[in-house]
């Protein structure tokens, strides 16, 4: 597949930007534009856009194709799953600039609950499914080297492109590799995990060797925009007053992303310290905080920022 972009819109100073066109990326990755303030009105679902208020050109892209786009240079940046450019074999011909905090879900080896398997050494030789083919042909070939399977006996890996979790209950498999985020689908397909092949989530791509070096500036601003999306999702700001001769053991507590803010207050024996915390910790920081004697303990979300 080449892309074609009409020149109007893909004239040589705008930003290629690959989209995931549908499926689980698409929702957070809308938000995660929205965000960084790239704005685009696609009418139709055209699959080419360009950005109202940035030189951008916006590319809606199966997320199993934006690797290779990349990694060849016909589209600046992308945004896709980790899971996917290892299966693209595109690891050495991108650089995953930014992990993006979603899509995370892990492959899994499953095999049913009945079946008695309990380790992947059981399953090696048999009938394996999967829509990851390359990496699962991966992950078997170095165990059934490691087993000594060769041959006939050597695990057989078969692809299949969606509802893989039903291969088993088909008796087209022995167990499959599948991604599993909650693990509901694997429950319900009476499926249980024996190993984890890789962790996945999202993540922002450019090209290993960019075929358009005078796009740095606006690649590097994009980047900036969307590290401070994701960086205001993961961290709030915590404020609060403590007695000067608690100060060394707040900062400990806060030390935030570089170091606090620390402002003197009216009263001399107190001081107000503000800093970066990670939303999942800010809880028992805050906590800590009062145990030390902090007072006005306050946590305030960002809308952004640049970090
Ligand atoms: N359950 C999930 N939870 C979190 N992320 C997921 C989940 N399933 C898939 N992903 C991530 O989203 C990527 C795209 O998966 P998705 O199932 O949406 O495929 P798709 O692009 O819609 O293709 P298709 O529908 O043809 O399978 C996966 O490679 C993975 O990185
Ligand atoms: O652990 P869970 O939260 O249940 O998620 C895992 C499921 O999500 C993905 O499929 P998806 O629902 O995107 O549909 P697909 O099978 O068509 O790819 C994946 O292939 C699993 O089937």
């Amino acid at each position: 597949m080449t892309l074609s972009i009409p020149p109007a819109i893909g004239e040589p100073h705008r930003l290629l930007f690959a989209i995931p066109k549908k499926g689980r990326l698409y929702e957070k990755t809308m938000e995660l534009l929205a965000g960084a303030d790239i704005q685009f009105r696609r009418s139709n679902r055209l699959d080419i856009c360009s950005a109202t208020n940035h030189p951008i050109t916006l590319v809606f892209l199966p997320a199993s194709d934006i690797p290779s786009f990349v990694a060849k240079g016909d589209v600046d940046l992308g945004i896709t799953g980790h899971d996917v450019i290892l299966e693209a074999g595109m690891t050495d011909l991108v650089d995953e600039v930014l992990q993006l905090g979603f899509g995370k879900c892990a492959l899994q080896v499953q095999v049913p609950e009945a079946s008695g398997i309990k380790t992947v050494d059981q399953l090696a030789g048999k009938r394996v499914v999967t829509s990851f083919e390359v990496v699962a042909a991966k992950y078997f070939d170095e165990l059934d080297a490691k087993l000594g399977f060769v041959g006939d006996n050597k695990t057989k890996i078969q692809y299949i492109g969606g509802s893989v979790e039903a291969a088993c209950a088909l008796g087209l498999a022995d167990g499959i590799v599948d991604l599993v985020e909650s693990g509901e689908t694997m429950r319900a397909a009476g499926l249980h995990a024996i190993d984890t092949v890789l962790n996945t989530e999202a993540v922002l791509i450019k090209s290993a060797k960019p075929k358009h070096e005078h796009l740095k500036p606006i690649i590097d601003l994009v980047t900036r925009r969307i590290a401070g999306v994701i960086a205001s999702k993961k961290y709030v700001l915590c404020e609060y007053n403590i007695p000067r001769a608690a100060l060394s053991n707040a900062t400990a507590i806060t030390p935030g992303r570089r170091a606090p803010t620390i402002s003197p207050l009216e009263d001399p024996e107190w001081v107000a310290v503000s800093s970066m915390v990670e939303r999942k910790r800010v809880a028992g920081v805050m906590d800590q905080l009062v145990d030390i004697g902090a007072e006005d303990v306050l946590v305030v979300s960002l809308d952004n920022c640049r970090v």
